[in-house]
Parts: structure tokens; C-alpha cells; sequence
């Protein structure tokens, strides 16, 4: 990706397009996708550009800085069901541009660097130092990504006091918050059984655990279903989701198997005691027969929310700007997982905010796209942001 210090924003190249909608189809186009992501340009992009002109620091280096995160990596396509090449970044006559990564989240990642060049542009100094962090692997659970670097010195050595990642599209007026994460848990559910002729009946099959076990499973399901859009339960977010996403086992149809796997997707609201859950999954597979077992994949068991009180110092910079700016938020729990939880986990405030607003949620999903014209209100909704976060007056534990 090539990209100079004066590609800013409002500024148009020789065929009208703004610039900053340029570089993001640009970036678009780089195939940092799962299984195989090409990272390679995009470090070298930033080591170019990004690092030296824009990772900041602020008048007052001795404060905590501000933290505005995103991941570099999208998740595949199936190309056969998308209108356009999922990485040509195709621009449509009504400004839709389609591209894997559009709204998850290469838009955000422009944005920022858009927005901290008219800072800079503008001349304006801020207080706490801003630093660009653009993580890897996240759409593959972060572990060689935002999970290692957490516990880096050099992290801690950023000395970060409040962070900005991901959110998501919102199809109306509002813009959506995130101020926690439902934990994901991935769970395979090992079922032994009594091998056999497939023309008996054996006792103490593996299929029949399997079915109490799926049935224990897409119970609860159901009964979560149901708590959705009742009085306490408005979003995803507030209620547990159970998604069997696995089936293994078998090796002839008349042979009656040694084992079978079923494995499922829970995501857990911050809410729930995680022991008790726990406790219940044990109890339905001791229930489905004997030397049930379970064993987690991803068990995730942070329940750190960040503070969206009126007094906290952070959340009040963060609500006042889109205030000013008169955007209405919608405060919400993220329904999946995203680098935030790491960043919540080493007791960093985190809020995920994706400025797209009448925009259906495409994220993972075929033809995703963005609008150019959210695209760049975005850039200016970031910059009045930072410039509020890292306005913060110094804590008396600064000074
Ligand atoms: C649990 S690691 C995988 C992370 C992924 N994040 C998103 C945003 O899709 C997910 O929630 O499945
Ligand atoms: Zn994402
Ligand atoms: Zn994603």
C-alpha cells in the first residue's frame, strides 16, 4: 500500500474520489484473509508511514495514552455468492463499496489514520499521546495476536489508559456501543459407546448419548431463544446463544460406532455465573449416560465491563463528543468476541465502536460493503474523538 503523509482526507484525487475513500479501497484490496492472510504489505505500509508520521505523542507524555486498536486480518469468502470480487473494492453508482473487511474492519482502521492526519494537519496538540495499534489474527481467536501482546512489557510500556476497537454496523439513526463481551465458550462433547452389528439393538450406544446430550443442549437453546426481545433481554448480547456447529463420528453405516463428538458455540452474557453454567453443562452430560465428557476449545471467563457511568472521565469525553456532534448511541454487549476482551482483561477500559450507522450488519457475511458517504462522516466522528479522549484532564494518581 502506498500512502503519504498528505493523502488527508476532503482532499480529491483526479477522478473526484476523495482520498481517503482511495486509500481504503486500496487497502481493501490487500488479501490479508484467513487461512493464509498476507500481512506482509500492510506492516510494510505502516512501517513506511503510519508509524513515524502518526503514532504521536501527546504534550503531556507522562499521562495515560489513548489506544485506538484494530486488526489487520478479514475472514474468507465464498466468492461464487458475491456480486463483485470480494477484494477489488468495487464502488457501485450509489457509493457502496464492496470488499471482505469493508465494515469488519478496515474501514475503522482508515479512519483513524485519517482522522489523526487532520489532527495533525490542523495543528493541534493533544494532551495524552495516541497510539495506532494494527494486531493480527484476531478473526482467529487473537492468541498469536492482542492476547500475546497484552502481556508484552512493551505493552504495558504504552502505558495505556483508555481503548477504542471494533463495533458494528447499526441499520437506523443510532450508532451502537459496546461496553462488554459475551465470553465464547466452544465445547466438543465426547460420547463413548458399545460397538455393534448395525442390524441390533445394542444397549449403551454412542447416538443415544449424543441425542440426550443434543437435546440437554438446544433445550436451553430454545429457552434463551424465547428470553430474546422480552423486557430485560432487548440484544443478543443479553441472552446465552447455543449453536451445535460440529457432528463427528462413525465409519460404516452398518457398523454402530465406539464414539461420537458434537460440538457446540455458547456465548455467554457477562451476567451469568460462569461456575454455575459450568456446573450445568457437567450435570447434562453425566445425564446423557456414562463416560460423557467435555472438553473446551475456548473458554473464555472475562466479565469486565468498561464504565459507561456519567461520571466516569473517559465515557463522559466519549458520550459528550458524539453529544456535540449529535449522534445517539446505543449502549450494548458485544454478541461475539473481539481483541477488546484481552484489553478489558489486563484492566484497560474498552469501548467497540464502529461509526456505521443506516448500514445493515455484513460483517462476515456475503457482498459486506460500506458506504463511502458513512465512510467519511466516520473519519469526523473519530477525529472529534480523539481529540476529546486525549483531552482528558490529567487523574489526581497523574499528576
Ligand atoms: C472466540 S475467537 C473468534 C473471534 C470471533 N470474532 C468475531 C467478531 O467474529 C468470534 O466471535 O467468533
Ligand atoms: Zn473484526
Ligand atoms: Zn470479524
Amino acid at each position: 500500500m502506498t500512502s503519504g503523509p498528505h493523502r488527508v482526507s476532503g482532499h480529491s484525487s483526479p477522478g473526484g474520489e476523495d482520498l481517503s475513500v482511495s486509500l481504503f479501497r486500496e487497502y481493501l484490496r490487500l488479501k490479508t484473509v484467513h487461512p493464509d492472510p498476507d500481512y506482509g504489505e500492510t506492516s510494510s505500509s505502516q512501517d513506511a508511514d503510519i508509524k513515524m508520521p502518526i503514532c504521536r505523542s501527546g504534550t503531556n507524555p507522562t499521562l495515560k495514552s489513548i489506544l485506538l486498536n484494530s486488526h489487520t486480518d478479514v475472514v474468507p469468502v465464498y466468492q461464487e455468492h458475491w456480486k463483485y470480487d470480494a477484494f477489488s473494492a468495487f464502488k457501485d453508482a450509489e457509493g457502496n463499496i464492496f470488499a471482505r473487511g469493508s465494515q469488519d474492519m478496515k474501514c475503522v482502521t482508515i479512519q483513524y489514520i485519517q482522522a489523526v492526519r487532520r489532527l495533525k494537519a490542523e495543528g493541534r496538540k493533544l494532551m495524552r499521546t495516541v497510539h495506532l495499534m494494527f494486531v493480527p489474527d484476531e478473526e482467529v481467536g487473537g492468541h498469536k495476536g492482542m492476547e500475546t501482546f497484552v502481556k508484552h512489557p512493551e505493552f504495558n510500556k504504552l502505558n495505556i489508559g483508555f481503548a477504542l476497537d471494533e463495533g458494528l454496523a447499526n441499520p437506523g439513526e443510532a450508532f451502537t456501543v459496546f461496553y462488554g463481551e459475551r465470553n465464547p465458550w466452544w465445547i466438543t462433547v465426547h460420547c463413548p459407546g458399545s460397538p455393534g452389528h448395525g442390524s441390533r439393538f445394542v444397549e449403551n450406544t454412542a447416538a443415544e448419548k449424543l441425542r440426550q446430550v443434543i437435546n440437554s443442549f438446544l433445550d436451553f437453546r430454545e429457552k434463551e431463544k424465547q428470553r430474546l426481545n422480552t423486557s430485560e433481554c432487548f440484544t443478543l448480547g443479553d441472552v446465552t446463544t447455543v449453536n451445535m456447529t460440529m457432528v463427528k463420528g462413525g465409519v460404516a453405516y452398518n457398523v454402530i460406532p465406539a464414539d461420537m463428538d458434537v460440538s457446540f458455540d455458547l456465548r455467554i452474557p457477562p451476567k451469568v455465573n460462569l461456575q454455575e453454567f459450568e456446573r450445568q453443562i457437567k450435570k447434562w452430560c453425566t445425564e446423557a449416560g456414562e463416560d460423557v465428557t467435555y472438553k473446551f476449545a475456548q473458554k473464555s471467563m472475562n466479565q469486565k465491563l468498561t464504565s459507561t457511568a456519567e461520571n466516569d472521565p473517559w465515557w463522559s469525553a466519549f458520550s459528550a463528543a458524539c453529544k456535540a456532534m449529535n449522534l445517539t448511541l446505543e449502549k450494548e454487549i458485544f454478541p461475539a468476541a473481539t481483541d477488546s476482551r484481552f484489553i478489558r482483561a489486563v484492566g484497560i477500559p474498552a469501548i467497540g465502536f464502529s461509526p456505521m450507522n443506516r448500514t445493515p450488519i455484513l460483517l462476515h457475511d456475503h457482498n459486506e460493503y460500506l458506504n463511502e458517504r458513512v465512510f467519511l462522516k466516520g473519519i469526523s466522528v473519530f477525529e472529534r474523538l480523539i481529540s476529546a479522549l486525549a483531552s482528558v484532564p490529567a487523574f489526581p494518581d497523574e499528576a
